[in-house]
């Protein structure tokens, strides 16, 4: 049997890899035009490709970014994409072998953090990978649903036409800035390969501008027809894609516009943050459902100590965090954890954990006490998952955004 090496991608090797990808996706290898859209947004660096002989058959992929922590400073991330094993050499820890080097690779390189959207939940535990974020799926009834009229008015939403669609939202989400944890930041290439596929695919963008004329938020919708000859009144779907605002005033104003558009039945809202605030705007709550909460963001922590101290904690009594870590064994080690930062230590632990479950918390989005009454977390000193509560808790839930 022929050995199969996992090596980082060579240049001259893009196309090549990208069709493993592709049909380890179920989708058909690039025609020529194709790859010509696609070539420049998808290149060797950062890429690691498991080979049989000179056939690669299993790819993983990164793209350097930066990802918003609890407190606000923002550090590297690597957002890891495009991993597949092509059938017939899955489950002989090929996947292990390419997402190990890159661990790898992602700390030789000085990230913090690693960062993923897993299409199994079952797959990315293993390399220390956690889920840091959850998102809610909403459904508007869209004629039941009317805005409170205590709901904040101020500005106007208008529809643009097809170029500034494509060329103000990136400033916009810019601006729409850093509250929430898990935010990154959106490399050129993310717009040019996701937002602009969309603008062309008749997806629709309306901008919000403040009482003092600045442009604000933005969303991007597509309008889905669902009417047909057995159902001839159903009313249309809209969906939202892409909703960043930076204040309340804006994001009111953008719901208020989506709520007023004619002949849409049903608003589909998936991916918002646990605590969006549609539901709290409509006169009749009942009008939003939540119909599914899924896990979003998965994040693992390459460099421990760096993570550990770039995140902000809440006023409270520091802990001490046993954490270990079988991939990367230089982050494992005892930290203490409090509100003036976290460095590590030769103090007891008082909680011990794996660095899976420290990604689950670190964004907030579990608490430390859940975690450990259901085992993922060994307890030295029962007052200290109260104590980490405490610490590890955030104002907002947090939220990525950005899908990649
Ligand atoms: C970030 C992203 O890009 S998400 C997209 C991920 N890609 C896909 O889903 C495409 C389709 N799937 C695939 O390409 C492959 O099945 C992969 C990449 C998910 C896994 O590749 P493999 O080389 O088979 O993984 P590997 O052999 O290293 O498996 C390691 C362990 O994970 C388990 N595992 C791997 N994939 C899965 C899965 N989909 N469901 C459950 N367990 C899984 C294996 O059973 C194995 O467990 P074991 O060590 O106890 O035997």
């Amino acid at each position: 049997m022929v050995d199969l090496v996992v090596r980082p991608v060579a240049e001259g090797e893009e196309r090549a890899v990208f069709g493993v990808l592709v049909r380890a996706l179920r989708g058909t290898p690039p025609d020529d035009e194709r790859w010509a859209q696609r070539a420049a947004a998808f290149l060797a660096e950062r890429r690691f490709a498991a080979f049989a002989g000179d056939r690669p058959v299993g790819l993983t992929g990164s793209m350097p970014t930066r990802l918003t922590v609890p407190g606000g400073e923002s550090v590297r991330t690597a957002a890891v994409d495009g991993v597949g094993v092509l059938p017939g050499y899955t489950r002989r820890g090929l996947m292990t072998r390419l997402l190990t080097e890159q661990l790898r690779d992602c700390a030789r390189r000085g990230d913090v953090l690693a960062a993923l959207h897993a299409s199994e939940a079952t797959i990315y535990g293993r390399l220390g990978y956690g889920i840091a974020t959850r998102v809610a799926w909403l459904r508007v009834d869209r004629r039941a649903a009317a805005p409170r009229p205590d709901l904040p008015r101020a500005g106007e939403v208008r529809l643009l036409d097809p170029d500034e669609a494509l060329t103000l939202p990136p400033a916009l989400y810019r601006r729409a800035g850093t509250r929430r944890p898990g935010r990154i930041d959106r490399p050129a290439q993310w717009w040019s390969l996701r937002h602009e596929a969309r603008v062309r695919d008749n997806h629709l963008v309306a901008v919000h501008r403040d009482p003092a004329g600045e442009d604000d938020g933005y969303v991007l919708y597509r309008v889905l027809e669902r009417r047909s000859f057995d159902q001839p009144v159903l009313g249309e779907a809209l969906e939202v894609v892409d909703l960043h605002a930076p204040n309340a005033v804006a994001a009111a104003g953008l719901w208020r516009y989506l709520l007023s558009v004619d002949l849409v039945a049903e608003i589909r809202v998936p991916g918002r943050p646990l605590d969006d605030p549609l539901p709290a705007m409509l006169a009749d709550p009942r009008a939003c459902q939540t119909t599914n909460v899924f896990d979003d963001l998965w994040l693992r922590l390459v460099d421990v100590p760096a993570a550990l101290a770039a995140r902000g904690y809440a006023p409270g009594v520091p802990v001490v965090l046993e954490v270990t870590d079988d991939q990367l064994p230089a982050s494992t080690g005892r930290y203490r954890v409090g509100p003036d930062g976290a460095a590590r230590t030769t103090d007891p632990p008082q909680l011990r954990l794996d660095v899976e479950t420290l990604a689950m918390l670190y964004l907030g989005e579990w608490r430390v006490s859940l975690l450990a009454d259901v085992g993922r977390i060994g307890v030295t000193d029962p007052a200290a998952p109260a104590m980490a509560d405490q610490l590890f808790r955030t104002p907002v839930h947090p939220w990525c955004g950005t899908p990649f």
